[in-house]
């Protein structure tokens, strides 16, 4: 099958009465494996909770998402985050490194959640390839924020998931940080067949990916 993740007729309503959002109204939308996809719009579009229901890190009010062949939509929370564990990717604006443990505990981390067991050789590759080989026994805090950035982006790839969502990958970074981690995510696509989805609000982010889908008041523009 060459569609990763299947979203249908997604609606997700916050709040009640007057003060009723609906941040989703009603969209459908699939993304192509080992493709870098961007969800881009403006502000309050509803980027953030698309990704968050695709993710399922968030549960939509009506409507299917579909990973693989799992209707994430009929699990129970318990199984909800047994999936994310086993075969979802996390890389976020603000990085969610923990300062306590240096990069190479954060890599991981994940691994150590779900059980499984590290291949060394891979993380060894992924450290050389992300430019952290010499990075991996410092705190967060010895770290510039593109290097914390490329340790979450190792963090996310190390179990090589189905898929990997960034939320503004580059929102805390420089210019030139940002093109390294944008170069990184798209090698990860390129070389490893990593199924990408990339929130940004930055069109020269979204100018890396190999499809655009733009969000307008909680629907996907045509
Ligand atoms: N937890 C929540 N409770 C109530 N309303 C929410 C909640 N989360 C989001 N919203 C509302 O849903 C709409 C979509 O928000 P969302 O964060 O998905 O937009 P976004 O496109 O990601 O915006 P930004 O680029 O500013 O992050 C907005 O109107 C927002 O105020």
């Amino acid at each position: 099958m060459a569609e990763a993740i299947i979203a249908t007729d997604l609606v997700k309503v916050y709040g009640r009465g007057a003060a009723q959002v609906r941040a989703l109204d009603g969209v459908t939308v699939a993304f192509g494996r080992a493709r870098l996809t961007a969800i881009t719009g403006a502000s309050g579009s509803g980027k953030s909770t698309l990704m968050q229901c695709l993710a399922g890190l968030d549960t939509p009010t009506s409507g299917r998402v579909v990973l693989g062949d799992t209707d994430m939509t009929a699990l129970s929370d318990r199984r909800l985050t047994r999936l994310r564990l086993d075969r979802v990717g996390f890389v976020f604006q603000s990085f969610n490194l923990l300062p306590q443990l240096t990069a190479r505990e954060n890599i991981l981390l994940p691994a150590g959640l779900a059980g499984r067991s590290v291949d060394k050789a891979r993380l060894r590759d992924l450290a050389d390839l992300l430019g952290i080989a010499d990075r991996l026994r410092h705190l967060p805090s010895e770290l510039s924020g593109g290097q914390q950035q490329r340790v979450a982006i190792a963090r996310a790839m190390l179990g090589r998931p189905e898929v990997i969502f960034a939320d503004e990958p580059t929102g805390n970074l420089d210019s030139a940080s940002s093109e390294q981690v944008l170069e990184l995510l798209r090698t990860a696509v390129r070389e490893f067949g990593q199924t990408t989805v990339m929130v940004t609000h930055d069109p020269h982010a979204a100018s890396y990916a190999d499809r655009i889908i733009n969000m307008t008041d909680g629907q996907v523009a045509a």
